[in-house]
C-alpha cells in the first residue's frame, strides 16, 4: 500500500492536522527530528510578520505508542498560533459580530478561479485554504517519511540555487552529502557565501521596491536503491510522480529533473550517463544529468529536482484587479505578506519528495514492520548485486 498523507486546516483557523497511512509498525520517532523541520520551514530572508507570531510544532496524538509507530494512521496537529487573533473571522461556529467579506482577488493567488468554482461572494473562503500554511502541515507529514527512509538508509537535502535574478554557481559534478550540513545557517539556505550574500541583497533591494522575489531550489535524495517507480505504466513513472509531487506546492512553477530543461539543447552524447561495472562498485555512472531517474525510475544514483518558484502574488502595492462584488476595476487585497518564500518552499520540497519516495519503498517493499522492509530491501540489494551508497 503507498503512502498517504491527507492535511486539513486553514491557515489562520485553530490549527492543521495531518494523517499519515500506510507505514509499518516498529519505526521509531523522534519530536526533535519533527520539530526540527517544522523549524526549518519557517527560516529565510524574506519572510513576513506572520512568521514572528507562529513557532511551528507537530504533535502526534495517533498511531504511535512510546516513540514508535503500530501501524496505523498517525495523527498530526500542528496550532495556529495566530488564530488568537482571527477568532470571530475563522471561527468554525457562527458567530455574532458582523464579518467583513472579502472582495478583491489578488492576481496570481487562488483567488477568483476559487470563487468562481465553488460560487463563493467572500474571498477567504477560498485563500484560507489555499494560502501555503497548509505546507507546514505536509513537512509534519514528511518529517515521518523521512524517518522511514532514514531506516533505509536514504537522505533527503536542498538548498536554494537561485533567488531572482542571482544565480549559485554550479555545484561540483556530485556533491557529497555532508556538503549540505551547514545549509541552513545560510539567511537564504545557500551553499555559496558569496552568492548568499547578492541573495540577501536582491531581496532587500526588490522588497524596498514593493516586489516580491521568486528563485530555484534543489532537493536531492542519497542512498536509494535503483528500480523504485516503474516504466510498466504513466502513473507508476517515479519522474512524473515526483514532478507532480513538487509541482503542488504553492507557487512552485517548474520542475526539472537531473539536467532538466538544459538537456533540450545537447547532442546525445552529452546528455546521458554511461555505464559502468566493477568488482568493487557493481554498476555505476561517471556523471549524473538523468539526475538518477531513467524510464520512470531509480538508478541508484542521487536524485536530483530543481524546481521554480514564481514571486508572491501578494504585492505591498498591488496589482490591478476587479471588486467581485461591484464588477467595478479596483487594487488586489494589500495584507501582511512574505516577499521571498524560495528558501522555505526547499524545507516543502524534502518534504513531498521524501513522501514519495517514502511511498516507492512501500509500494516495492511492503511488510508490516520497519524489520520487514529493511530485510526485504536487503534481499532485493543481495539480488541486483548493488551495494548501498550514501
Ligand atoms: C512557504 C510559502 C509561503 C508563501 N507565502 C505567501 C504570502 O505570504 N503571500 C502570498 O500571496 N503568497 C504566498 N505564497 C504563495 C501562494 O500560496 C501561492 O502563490 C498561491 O497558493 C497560488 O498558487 P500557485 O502560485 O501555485 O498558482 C507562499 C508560498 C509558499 C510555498
Ligand atoms: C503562514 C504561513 O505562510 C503564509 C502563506 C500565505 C499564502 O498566501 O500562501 C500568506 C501569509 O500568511 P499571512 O496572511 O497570515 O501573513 C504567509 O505567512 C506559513 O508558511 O506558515
Amino acid at each position: 500500500m503507498p503512502l498517504k498523507v491527507v492535511t486539513a486546516g486553514e491557515s489562520h483557523g485553530p490549527g492543521l492536522t495531518t494523517i499519515v497511512e500506510g507505514l509499518p509498525a516498529g519505526l521509531e520517532l523522534d519530536q526533535e527530528a519533527i520539530d526540527g523541520d517544522m523549524a526549518r520551514r519557517q527560516l529565510g530572508h524574506g519572510r513576513g510578520g506572520r512568521m514572528k507570531i507562529e513557532k511551528d510544532s507537530a504533535q502526534v496524538t495517533a498511531g504511535v505508542r512510546h516513540g514508535r509507530t503500530m501501524g496505523g494512521p498517525i495523527a498530526l496537529q500542528v496550532a495556529n498560533r495566530d488564530y488568537k487573533n482571527w477568532e470571530e473571522r475563522m471561527n468554525p461556529w457562527p458567530v455574532e459580530a458582523d464579518v467583513p467579506e472579502v472582495h478583491l482577488p489578488r492576481p496570481g493567488h487562488a483567488d477568483l478561479a476559487g470563487v468562481q468554482k465553488f460560487g463563493f461572494t467572500d474571498v477567504r473562503n477560498v485563500l484560507e485554504r489555499a494560502s501555503a500554511r497548509e505546507t507546514a502541515a505536509r513537512v509534519a507529514g514528511g518529517a515521518l517519511a523521512k524517518a522511514f527512509l532514514t531506516a533505509l538508509g536514504v537522505s533527503v537535502v536542498s538548498h536554494v540555487t537561485q533567488i531572482g535574478s542571482v544565480r549559485a554557481p554550479e555545484l561540483e559534478a556530485e556533491p557529497a552529502l555532508d556538503a549540505f550540513a551547514g545549509v541552513d545557517a545560510s539567511p537564504v539556505r545557500c551553499l555559496d557565501a558569496d552568492a548568499t550574500k547578492a541573495m540577501v541583497g536582491e531581496i532587500n533591494v526588490l522588497r524596498k521596491r514593493n516586489e516580491s522575489i521568486g528563485g530555484i531550489f534543489e532537493v536531492r535524495a542519497y542512498g536509494l536503491v535503483p528500480g523504485l517507480g516503474s516504466h510498466v505504466s504513466w502513473e507508476q513513472r517515479l519522474d512524473g510522480v515526483i514532478a507532480g509531487a513538487l509541482l503542488s506546492i504553492q507557487a512552485a512553477k517548474g520542475v526539472g529533473l537531473g539536467d532538466g530543461f538544459d538537456l533540450a539543447g545537447r547532442p546525445g552524447s552529452e546528455a546521458h550517463d554511461e555505464i559502468f561495472y566493477s568488482e568493487e562498485r557493481g554498476y555505476y555512472r561517471e556523471t549524473n544529468r538523468s539526475g538518477g531517474l531513467e524510464g520512470g525510475m531509480t538508478t541508484g544514483e542521487p536524485l536530483v529536482a530543481r524546481v521554480a518558484m514564481k514571486p508572491i502574488p501578494t504585492l505591498t502595492k498591488p496589482l490591478r484587479s476587479v471588486d467581485i462584488a461591484t464588477k467595478e476595476p479596483a487594487q488586489a487585497l494589500r495584507e501582511r505578506t512574505d516577499s521571498c518564500v524560495v528558501p522555505a518552499a526547499g524545507v516543502v520540497g524534502e518534504a513531498m519528495l521524501a513522501i514519495v519516495l517514502a511511498g516507492a519503498y512501500r509500494d516495492k517493499f511492503g511488510g508490516d514492520h520497519i524489520d520487514d522492509v529493511r530485510a526485504a530491501v536487503e534481499a532485493y540489494c543481495t539480488r541486483i548485486g548493488w551495494k548501498p551508497r550514501s
